[in-house]
């Protein structure tokens, strides 16, 4: 079983709990239901940075990251570094995210909130609205062609932005769907962990210009997103690179700096 299909299996499982707890219903009660949402993929087409800074406490193939650091101060000094997005892991079993910090992250900044998730029930996409997110994400890896096209026409019906991310070729083919507003090409690959930047400039290509155009995971040097531009990419999720040192936030302000 990969870490992908292990993932997944959880995911339903906890899903199949959760629902048996708080039913769509009461979500859809949650004062955050009624949130105006703020559009990533607007701030990012007229950004000239592109930053999507990551709240990541562990992840399955680096185990601890930082589990120091306050999520409060995290997202804040990403806010203040410059970043146009915000993204929150919300899975606690492999990442040790919560949505208590999707709620903490919505109180704490105004800019757009991505929650960073395993998706696989539309359950989990009315959580999203429910907790203060403004973007989802949904992996293709995860889903089938039918699923994708049902998840992301429920999201944009609660005014929500859809992130699809994607990570060779036939994954990008079913992703190529009207409600989808970004395509993510993750460097990583989910079945080993394995970074490689060529993964985005290989899909380039292949992304017609109407979907925002985001390059994912791996990313640590200014240099990387310089190139990554070239191939037409406009956002760039970082999560490790920022997370793993004492002060995120700082570490975020130093790299936008120079971006500009
Ligand atoms: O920490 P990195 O290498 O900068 O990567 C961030 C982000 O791309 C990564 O956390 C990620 C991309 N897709 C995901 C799907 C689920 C969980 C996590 C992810």
């Amino acid at each position: 079983m990969t870490i992908l299909e292990k993932i997944t299996a959880y995911k339903l499982k906890e899903v199949a709990a959760k629902r048996e707890t708080i039913p769509t219903r009461l979500l859809e009660k949650f004062p955050l239901f009624a949130k105006e949402t703020k559009s990533l993929a607007e701030a990012l087409r007229i950004s000239t940075t592109g930053i999507i800074a990551e709240h990541k406490r562990r992840s399955p193939s680096k185990s601890v990251i930082n589990d120091k650091v306050l999520l409060h101060e995290v997202v804040s000094g990403y806010e203040l570094a410059g970043a146009k997005g915000i993204s929150v892991l919300t899975d606690s079993n492999f990442f040790g995210g919560s949505l208590d910090d999707l709620l903490l992250a919505e109180k704490t900044v105004s800019i757009p909130i991505l929650r960073k998730e395993f998706i696989v029930d539309p359950y989990q996409i009315y959580e999203a609205k429910a907790f203060g997110a403004d973007t989802i994400l949904l992996i293709a890896a995860c889903l089938s062609a039918e699923e994708l096209k049902q998840f992301s026409h429920l999201a944009k019906s609660l005014r929500l932005d859809v992130l699809l991310e994607v990570h060779n070729l036939e994954e990008l083919q079913k992703s190529l769907l009207p409600n989808v507003d970004m395509i993510g090409v993750n460097n990583r690959n989910l079945k080993n962990f394995k970074v490689n930047i060529e993964t985005s400039k290989k899909l380039s290509a292949e992304i017609p210009h109407d979907f925002v155009k985001i390059s994912e995971s791996g990313i640590s040097d200014v240099e990387t997103i310089k190139d990554l531009r070239t191939y037409g990419f406009e956002g760039f999720l970082i999560g490790e690179n920022f997370m793993k040192t004492e002060n995120p936030g700082e570490t975020a302000k130093a790299f936008i700096e120079k971006l500009r």
